[in-house]
């Protein structure tokens, strides 16, 4: 008993708080109440859902939607196989029957017949009609939508109706504070912590840029991808240049500057 707990815990990805939303998205689970998940790219509410599901002991299903996911392509179509038509799941229907987290990773981009499936799965019906076999699921307890966005990009036309945003507990995410990103980074590179300390300062500077010459400033993704080829022995300014600085503008100029900052902040 004690060594099937440990052994489960270890599976349980690091994740480090940034307030109360462990304890929100428990009890929203809790409640069957589906989640919305708000913030700028790569500042952790994938590896944030990853470590809840492994918490709960959910399945977890990951859709990273995109402009061209229509609502079959979530819950099945029928396909020829063998001179025959088979019905064949789509992802969400899939966790439907089954359980667990399915998670839809910057749902804004997907077509909009993709919310008519949303709305009778996210009230308190919870069922998925598939219209195409006149089937009506209906949800398991342990079944959770999560859905995340970022609000920075999307345009006017590419952001959530009332009546499907409405239909979410939401939850706002934003890059970690400085001491928390640190030990966030230290630990997902195997960076000393002084070095990944400087490394955050240094992302500070670029997000004060978001709106004037970036578009999205360095997310805590590249700051550990930049700790991680300096664990791996790369030289800091190379390090920076390739996840730092690269990622983030095609413009020369902005990218010069970039380093002449990075040079300012670092010495
Ligand atoms: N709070 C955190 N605890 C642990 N690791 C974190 C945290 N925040 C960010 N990270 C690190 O940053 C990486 C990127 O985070 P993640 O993939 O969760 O971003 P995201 O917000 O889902 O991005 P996107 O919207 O682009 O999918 C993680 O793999 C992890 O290494």
């Amino acid at each position: 008993m004690h060594l099937a707990a440990v052994a489960a815990h270890k599976e349980v990805p690091f994740y480090q708080p940034q307030g109360r939303e462990c304890e929100i998205f428990e009890a929203a689970f809790r409640r069957r109440l589906p989640v919305l998940l708000k913030g700028p790219t790569g500042c952790g509410k994938t590896r944030f859902v990853a470590h809840m599901a492994a918490k709960l002991n959910l399945p977890l299903d990951t859709i990273a939607c995109h402009d061209d996911l229509a609502a079959a392509d979530l819950t099945g179509r029928y396909l020829i196989k063998n001179d025959e038509t088979v019905w064949s799941d789509g992802p969400l229907t899939r966790a439907v029957r089954r359980g667990g987290i399915c998670y839809l990773d910057e749902v804004v981009e997907a077509r909009k017949d993709v919310t008519v499936v949303l709305h009778p799965l996210t009230d308190d019906r919870r069922i998925l009609p598939l219209d195409r076999t006149g089937e009506t699921l209906h949800a398991p307890d342990d079944f959770m939508l999560v859905i995340s966005y970022n609000p920075g990009y999307q345009s006017v036309l590419k952001t959530l109706k009332p009546s499907t945003r409405q239909r979410f507990v939401a939850i706002s995410f934003d890059y970690p504070n400085a001491e928390a990103e640190t030990e966030i980074v230290a630990r997902e590179s195997g960076l000393a912590a002084g070095a990944c300390a400087q490394l955050v300062r240094l992302a500070g500077r670029l997000r004060a840029l978001k709106g004037q010459d970036l578009e999205e400033g360095a997310s805590t993704r590249l700051l550990v991808a930049c700790a991680s080829l300096m664990a791996d022995g790369m030289k800091r300014d190379e390090a920076i240049e390739a996840t730092l600085i690269e990622p983030l503008t095609d413009d020369f100029d902005v990218r010069a500057g970039l380093r002449d900052l990075a040079q300012v902040t670092l010495g």
